[in-house]
């Protein structure tokens, strides 16, 4: 299927793709803006790094590609890993009311994100079964029209998400892709050969994929 040029960058392990991802955000972030930054584990490390850069950090916002419906300040919350792994540089970090649960979470987000677009750079994670943010394969979320959209029966638990939508996660002037290790393999191999998988339906004209080569494997020109 057509879909974003998609632009694939191999380095020789995951904490120099994670380099590459903090200095691509630090780069887009230089004259300060806004970022849509990925939940899971593969990104901390970037934000880690991330959170060592000069920048103007009071005139950056941030705020979380997706969210867990779990209590705030519950483990598993996206906003919550990204507060700690960046610290208190005085940054805005824009929280999805996901607490509320899917439709009303959804709802209540809408109106938080959408003066946040357009974004100066999304980074984006892919999941062993090809979904980035809480846009799953196959799922209602992917046809939903406005910024922000609920999703229950998410395979990855906790199943009750809130998700910027492709539509919300297109509007921007970078996108990047980070993913390492072996476990995504499959899923990298699949996007770069054509399945329709959800970062495929971005409307960007550029994806920039960041990967390792565990992740990479036989793909690499
Ligand atoms: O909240 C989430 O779960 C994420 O935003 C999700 O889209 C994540 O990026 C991928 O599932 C990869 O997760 P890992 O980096 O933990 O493998």
């Amino acid at each position: 299927m057509n879909g974003p040029h998609l632009q694939l960058e191999v380095y020789p392990d995951a904490g120099a793709a994670c380099r590459m991802a903090a200095q691509r955000l630090a780069q887009a972030l230089a004259q300060g803006g806004t970022a849509a930054l990925a939940g899971g584990n593969t990104p901390r490390p970037a934000y880690h790094l991330l959170a060592e850069m000069e920048l103007p950090w009071p005139a950056i916002t941030l705020v979380p590609t997706d969210e867990r419906c779990v209590p705030p300040d519950h483990p598993e919350r996206n906003d919550r890993m990204l507060a700690e792994a960046l610290g208190d540089r005085g940054y805005r970090l824009v929280r999805l009311p996901a607490e509320l649960g899917p439709e009303q979470g959804a709802r209540e987000a809408e109106a938080l994100v959408a003066p946040l677009v357009p974004f100066r750079v999304v980074l984006l994670g892919l999941g062993e079964d090809g979904h980035t943010a809480s846009l799953f394969p196959g799922h209602p979320a992917l046809e939903a029209t406005g910024l922000v959209a609920p999703v229950r029966r998410a395979p990855k638990p906790p199943p009750e998400r809130i998700t910027l939508t492709l539509r919300a996660l297109s509007q921007t002037e970078t996108a990047l892709l980070l993913v390492t290790g072996a476990s995504k393999r499959e899923a990298l191999r699949r996007l770069l050969t054509g399945d329709d998988l959800p970062p495929r339906r971005l409307t960007v004209p550029t994806l920039t994929i960041l990967a390792d080569r565990e992740a990479a494997d036989a793909m690499e020109a």
